[in-house]
């Protein structure tokens, strides 16, 4: 038998990664028993029943696949911690509210916690792998947390940096077929051995070239720099894009042209109201708090401006659409096309429906919202909830009543639609580029607009049913040009 075999992997945190990487795990594993733990009993009990916790397209079919033969979902840490010989740790790390580094540092309280839990009741050595993304020396805080708590002193840890590169709404497919698997270790012989170990697992479905192994802190820093160069891209072009408004150019033509230089690629080009997700600007600003401690103000100003862009994109949205209804929303029903943060996920954190409903209802819009996927309580927690709020397992749960009397969640786009004086589009749903839109304007006020903050839908046809269309970074219509 191979001395790299792993019986047992257990995983805390059975949230949007540990869930789906682990039953992918289990599915291409079968003969490794893994067992996905959280605090959170009701997402685990959601685990154990037929409606999963997340929305990810071929998730269900993965999970019904490998439960109760090798994956299994538990509160039980003790027990499957104790036995396990590979831990994930992948918990959610969010931005710090309050103290030092507050808006900008990693929240490290529930990654320290994981660690202190794995100290208590292992009783045979572990390899301990951080799933979660986390600032660069992380490991090295998590190893002097884990051999100084652990009753038993011939207890070894070794660390790996895993960090997961998947992308909501693609997760099992990111997962089953990844551009690579990064692992990081320890220089040593015995984290190339964990490094060996943990490279099996992956082994049993990822290409040999596609598993890269690199020191620890090259692993933890090259997650945070995907993310932050992925963001900058969405930041560059969304810039351009206010410039294409103001000259007449056309910011889908710009990002094609460009990205036919194969030095600058076609992907993430895509102008939008601004990115969102959990980690872009929770996982830039983490950098910049990295770099900001070690002395590197310049580089930490220089990615700043990734996320300040990003708040301006969202700025700029919510202007036009006050500007171009004369001025005022006060009183006005506006359609809300999608709350997500983006297609195929029920996932709204840091969306930029959040920000641009507010923005809205600042100036006194009725929003009324349609979303596929995501649960009208979501909708007002998020609606309600202070920055950062969100990332933390037992959440926010107060609403204000001035939101809940202007918000009105819509459970289909044509009743949303009807009596609003416009559309925004503020998620790239593929449903709403097939609705009838000549129905949804002869129910709406005149003048009708449609914002398409997504740019998805054909404008060509609106104006002809007569809308007054305004389309990210296009030309803008007459109608929206202040004479
Ligand atoms: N969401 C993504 O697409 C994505 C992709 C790559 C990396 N990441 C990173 O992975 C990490 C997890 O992200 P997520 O989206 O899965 O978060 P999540 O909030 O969905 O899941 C984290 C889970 O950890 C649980 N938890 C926290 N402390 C615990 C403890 N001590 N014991 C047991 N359970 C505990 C929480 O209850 C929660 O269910 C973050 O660091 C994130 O930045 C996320
Ligand atoms: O051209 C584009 C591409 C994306 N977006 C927006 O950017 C945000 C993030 O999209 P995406 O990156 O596809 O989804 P995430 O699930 O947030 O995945 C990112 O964040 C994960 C968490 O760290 C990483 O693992 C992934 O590699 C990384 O893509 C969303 O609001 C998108 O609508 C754009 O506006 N324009």
């Amino acid at each position: 038998m191979s001395t790299n075999t792993v019986k047992k992997i257990a995983c805390i945190g059975a949230g949007y990664v540990g869930g789906p990487s682990m039953a992918v795990i289990a599915l291409q594993c079968p003969n490794i028993e893994v067992v996905v733990l959280d605090i959170n009993e009701e997402r685990i009990k959601a685990w154990n029943s037929d409606k999963l916790p997340i929305y990810e397209p071929g998730l269900e079919e993965v999970v019904f696949a490998a439960r109760g033969r090798n994956l299994f979902f538990s509160t039980d840490t003790t027990k499957h911690l104790g036995e396990a010989d590979v831990i994930f740790v992948s918990v959610n790390t969010p931005t710090k509210m309050s103290g030092i580094g507050a808006g900008r540092a990693a929240d490290l309280t529930y990654w320290e916690g994981a660690a202190r839990m794995i100290a208590a009741v292992s009783k045979s050595s572990k390899i301990v792998v951080e799933k979660s993304t986390v600032p660069v020396k992380t490991a090295e805080a998590i190893a002097k947390v884990l051999t100084r708590n652990c009753v038993d002193p011939n207890v070894k840890f070794e660390i790996l940096s895993n960090p997961e590169f998947l992308a909501e709404g693609t997760a099992i497919s990111d997962l089953t077929k990844p551009d690579r698997v990064l692992i990081g270790g320890q220089e040593t012989p015995t984290g190339r051995a964990a490094l060996e170990k943990l490279k099996w697992v992956y082994a049993h479905w990822v290409p040999d070239n596609r598993i890269l192994m690199t020191n620890l802190w090259s692993a933890e820093l090259a997650k945070l720099t995907a993310n932050a160069m992925l963001a900058q891209r969405i930041s560059s072009v969304n810039a351009i894009s206010a410039l294409c408004e103001a000259t007449g150019a056309d910011v889908s033509q710009v990002s094609y042209a460009i990205g036919m230089d194969s030095r600058i690629g076609p992907k993430f080009l895509q102008a939008s109201v601004g990115f969102g997700g959990s980690c872009f600007q929770k996982d830039i600003l983490n950098l910049c708090y990295v770099c900001e401690s070690v002395g590197l103000k310049e580089v930490s100003d220089y990615w700043y401006t990734v996320v300040a862009m990003n708040d301006y994109q969202k700025q700029r949205f919510v202007e036009r659409v006050i500007s171009g209804m004369f001025n005022t929303v006060a009183g006005k029903r506006i359609a809300i096309f999608g709350f997500a943060f983006k297609k195929d996920t029920g996932d709204t954190r840091e969306t930029p429906a959040i920000d641009v409903c507010r923005g809205l209802l600042a100036d006194g819009a009725k929003c009324a919202v349609y979303d596929p996927q995501v649960a009208p309580i979501q909708m007002f927690r998020d609606l309600s909830a202070p920055k950062y709020a969100w990332d933390r397992p037992h959440g926010w749960t107060k609403s204000e009543n001035h939101i809940m009397e202007s918000v009105q969640a819509v459970s289909d786009p044509y009743s949303c639609a009807a009596g609003s004086h416009a559309i925004c589009v503020l998620t790239e749903w593929d449903e709403f580029k097939g609705l009838d839109y000549a129905k949804m304007y002869d129910s709406m006020v005149k003048p009708a607009f449609v914002f398409d903050g997504r740019n998805i839908l054909d404008h060509d046809a609106l104006r002809k049913i007569g809308f007054v269309v305004y389309a990210l970074g296009k030309p803008l219509d007459p109608f929206l040009v202040r004479g």
